[in-house]
């Protein structure tokens, strides 16, 4: 199992956003999460093709795009175009989900697909062999800084142990409220990547945080 983290650039300060990438440059995060609202899948809009090209040229670092949008289908080719990395698009925003998935590998990048809270896990039962990663979102998506749902580790239980029976290698993200007192226990109920915004862009040092995020 891996143990990645991956900051969301969402909280970060949007007018130092070379000097924030620069900062996870030097940490440990191995993974930059990029989180892409429309205003209509979720109750917020934050950024889009822009933001992310110009982070792609600030660093060699795995870009993980988590989209928060309608019909992902219609922009997977803009999205491996600027470079990204992992393209995660929610079940509950495409119709075809397993074409979708396909469509994401078809151009090179890694295919991740994320559950609403309320979303069960047998909605992705039957595309699992062709997902790359699960993200598992543990607070309702549109926002940062929100309380960590406490039912969702037994959610990334559950999945591990799908993912494990069937042999499976798809990977386990878990996205919201995750924070240096949640982090360890969510490793070890079998994340392999956490995502962390507020935890991270919030505190004092960063770079220090990421470290305890690790340990
Ligand atoms: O997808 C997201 C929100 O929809 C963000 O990735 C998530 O909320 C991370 O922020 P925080 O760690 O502050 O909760
Ligand atoms: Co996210």
């Amino acid at each position: 199992m891996a143990k990645i983290i991956s900051p969301s650039l969402l909280s970060a300060d949007f007018l130092r956003l070379g000097d924030e990438c620069q900062m996870l440059n030097r940490s440990a995060a191995e993974w930059f999460h990029l989180d892409v609202m429309d205003g209509v899948f979720v109750p917020n809009i934050s950024f889009g093709m822009p933001v992310i090209g110009a982070v792609r040229k600030m660093t060699n670092k795995v870009l993980d795009a988590h989209l928060m949008i309608v019909e992902p289908e219609r922009y997977i080719t803009n999205f491996a175009k600027l470079g990204v990395d992992f393209l995660t698009v929610h079940c509950e925003a495409t119709v075809h989900l397993h074409r979708t998935l396909q469509a994401i590998k078809a151009e090179g990048m890694r295919a991740g697909v994320a559950l609403n809270p309320s979303t069960s896990l047998w909605a992705i039962e039957e595309v699992l062999p062709e997902a790359d990663m699960v993200l598992l979102m543990s607070v309702n998506p549109g926002f940062g800084g929100q309380k960590f749902i406490e039912t969702t580790i037994d959610k990334v239980k559950r999945l591990r142990r799908m993912i494990d029976e069937r042999g499976l290698q798809t990977l386990i993200q878990i996205d919201g409220g995750v924070n240096t007192h949640n982090a360890k226990m969510l490793f070890e109920a079998g994340c392999d990547v956490l995502v962390a915004g507020n935890a991270v862009f919030g505190s004092d040092d960063p770079v220090k945080t990421i470290e305890e995020l690790l340990k």
